[in-house]
């Protein structure tokens, strides 16, 4: 029976750490750092996230510059407060949360936020130092399997890691930061010819697939690491509504050594990656290193 790899301790842990050390910044700087999420529109998955985002920024005493937009803005309108936004000095890490209406370019909005600031890593500039193996702002969800990973001791060099799913927010830059700890790194997705064959190769399997439950049992090596990225709420035939993975939990559970829940496994990791990204821009405009 798999371990059960706890992403809402760790994120609790670490959250709680960061509070304490920005207390000492706040008293040595004159100020907290500070984060703008940009939401537009009213999906209510989207709309909790964001909460989400801002409570925690609370908890560890980042300052919120939130902003709302009704889901008709445009893409200039939007542009225009990035640019204000990329100039406030009070304003360290800036995002615009996803999915957007499709009327807007998401693309040119990441790319208008200036590199230093863009608490998300999904900047062409930091994708860029994340291939190159530089230093900088990396993508939360990505960042935050990787702490997952070495929290949980799960040994990464040498092993066959298998990711599914190739989206610039998780699949991507995933397989790179795999790639660097010296995994032998597979990239699966939705065309690929009898998936099965290649996760049962899997030492780590990563499912970013975007399918409840997807990941059987029987597609599963016995005795990998399995990190679920997934997030699907499903209604059953009595009407209740549940979170679940990619991952048949129950079922890989079974054979799997560890195993990450949902809910409670990446996702809380998520924010705490971000809120990781807001400190050490702030950190880095003021020379000093956050690890
Ligand atoms: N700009 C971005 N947009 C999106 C990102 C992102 O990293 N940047 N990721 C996802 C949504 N997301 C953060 O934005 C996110 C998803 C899930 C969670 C989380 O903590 N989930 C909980 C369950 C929450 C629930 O009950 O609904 C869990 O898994 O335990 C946090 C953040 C897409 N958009």
């Amino acid at each position: 029976m798999a371990e059960i790899i706890d992403g809402k301790a760790l994120a609790k842990k670490m959250q709680a750490a960061m509070a304490e050390q920005i207390v000492e910044l706040q008293v040595k700087f004159g100020r907290s750092p500070g984060l703008a999420v940009l939401m537009v529109g009213d999906n209510p998955a989207s709309a909790a996230y964001v909460r989400g985002k801002e409570t925690a920024c609370k908890r560890v005493g980042i300052t919120s510059f939130g902003k709302h937009f009704p889901a008709d803005a445009s893409q200039a309108e939007l542009e225009l407060v990035i640019d204000e936004l990329n100039q406030d000095d009070r304003v360290d890490g800036i995002l615009v949360q996803l999915p957007l209406p499709e009327h807007l370019d998401a693309i040119a909005l990441i790319n208008r936020i200036h590199p230093d600031k863009d608490a998300d890593g999904l900047h062409p500039y930091n994708m860029g130092r994340l291939m190159r193996g530089e230093e900088g702002l990396q993508s939360c969800t990505p960042a935050g399997v990787m702490k997952l990973l070495e929290a949980a001791n799960v040994a990464i060099a040498g092993k066959t890691a298998v990711v599914i799913g190739r989206s610039i927010l998780v699949g991507k830059p995933l397989a790179i930061m795999l790639l660097q700890a010296n995994a032998t790194v597979i990239m699966a997705h939705s065309r690929t010819d009898d998936l099965a064959a290649i996760t049962q190769k899997a030492d780590i399997l990563v499912a970013a697939v975007g399918k409840p439950e997807f990941i059987s049992a029987n597609m599963v090596k016995s005795g990998a690491v399995v990190i679920d990225v997934g997030i699907n709420r499903i209604t059953d035939y009595e009407g209740n509504s549940r979170l679940v993975g990619d991952v048949d939990f129950e079922g890989v559970k079974a054979i799997a050594s560890q195993i990450t829940p949902v809910p409670g496994g990446v996702g809380p990791m998520t924010v705490t990656m971000l809120l990781h990204n807001t400190i050490w821009s702030y950190c880095r405009k003021y020379g000093i290193t956050y690890s």
